[in-house]
């Protein structure tokens, strides 16, 4: 029996990825909670012919608390894109009812900023201590899945998209977000220059203001993330459910590693707390961080720039909960 939690469910992401959640043979319940109109979202989804029960919560009546009980895994697109004032105080109510009524879940944090919004989540759950470092997870999959993507683009055909492995290490926003296609499965072409692998890595980095401009500014991704979230969420419910040698990049508190995350520290140069880098999964979330293996030189340098940005909006998730930390 696994319970499946959906927190902000009636929004752009929400809808779509409790849809896909739904039809997960691995979800027996799947508990769909928002602000607004989850009575509506979950009928609809309810009628799917899959085995989850499907409930939806509202706020009053407890509804935040009764969509928690028993959660397994908690999933979390509530917030307005592009705003992370907002969202800093959304999540942290969020994450309070969860530190309260399902400490023990795999929370996997879907809400903007990722680099800001997990350090929040891992302060709240600290501050009520319950802090477990292999159970809370930033989703940054949607960077995996548009560099597969943009890969199989290069390579003229798509039909390889779905096989493509690559790591997309690092943090999820803009220059924090660095693509390793030197370690693809698929190589680009030999003859392929530099300069568009320049333009490569920038689509991966700013794939979100693509969609934002196509959408004339009316939203940002959110069917692709609602894939992006059901793929990162099925590895989750896999791994807790004992399959092994389950692997994906996830921006994680480097304590959720026995070593405490030395590895990544040396590779990076940095004593960051929290970085995206290939995880093991296992029964219990994190069963180890994985080395970001054998990097070229521009891949380090990508890195470089990438850790004093994360550095600063790592600081701003803390401090946003523990101002005396500042
Ligand atoms: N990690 C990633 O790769 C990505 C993250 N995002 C982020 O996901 C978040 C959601 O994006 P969209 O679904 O497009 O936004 P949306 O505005 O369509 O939906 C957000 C939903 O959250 C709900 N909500 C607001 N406050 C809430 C609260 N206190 N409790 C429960 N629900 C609440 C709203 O009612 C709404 O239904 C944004 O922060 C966005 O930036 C978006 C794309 C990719
Ligand atoms: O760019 C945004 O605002 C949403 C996002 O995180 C993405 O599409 O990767």
């Amino acid at each position: 029996m696994v319970k499946a939690v959906v927190l902000g469910a009636a929004g752009g992401i929400g809808q779509p990825l409790s849809l896909l959640l739904k039809a997960n043979p691995l979800v027996t319940e799947l508990a769909l909670y928002d602000i607004v109109n989850t009575p509506g979202v979950a009928a609809d989804i309810s009628h799917i012919s899959t085995p989850a029960k499907v409930v939806g919560y509202l706020p009053p009546d407890d509804g935040l608390k009764k969509a928690l009980t028993g959660a397994d895994i908690v999933v979390i697109p509530a917030g307005v894109p592009r705003k992370p004032g907002i969202n800093a105080g959304i999540v942290r109510d969020l994450a309070t009812g969860i530190a309260t009524t399902a400490p023990k879940a795999a929370v996997l944090v879907i809400s903007n900023p990722v680099n800001s919004t997990v350090p929040i989540v891992v302060e709240v759950f600290k501050k009520h201590g319950v802090f477990d470092p292999k159970k809370i997870f930033g989703v940054t999959t949607l960077d995996v899945v548009r560099a597969r993507t943009f890969v199989a683009e290069v390579l003229g055909d798509l039909s390889l998209a779905p096989l493509i492995k690559i790591p997309v290490v690092g943090g999820h926003s803009g220059v924090t977000i660095v693509p390793l296609f030197s370690q693809s499965s698929h190589p680009l072409p030999s003859s392929y220059a530099t300069s568009d692998l320049e333009t490569l890595t920038k689509r991966v980095q700013f794939g979100g203001d693509e969609v934002v401009k196509a959408k004339d500014g009316a939203g940002s991704a959110t069917l692709s993330m609602a894939w992006a979230g059901a793929e990162f969420a099925e590895k989750v419910l896999k791994a807790l459910n004992g399959e092994k040698g389950i692997v994906a990049p996830t921006f994680v508190h480097l304590s959720a590693d026995k070593s405490g995350g030395e590895t990544i520290k040396k590779e990076i140069g940095k004593d960051l707390d929290y970085f995206s880098a290939p995880v093991e999964l296992g029964p219990e979330g994190v069963t180890k961080i994985l080395s970001l293996g054998k990097l070229t030189d521009s891949e380090k340098a990508l890195v470089d720039t990438a850790v004093p940005e994360l550095a600063i909006n790592i600081e701003k998730g803390v401090s946003f909960i523990e101002p005396s930390k500042l």
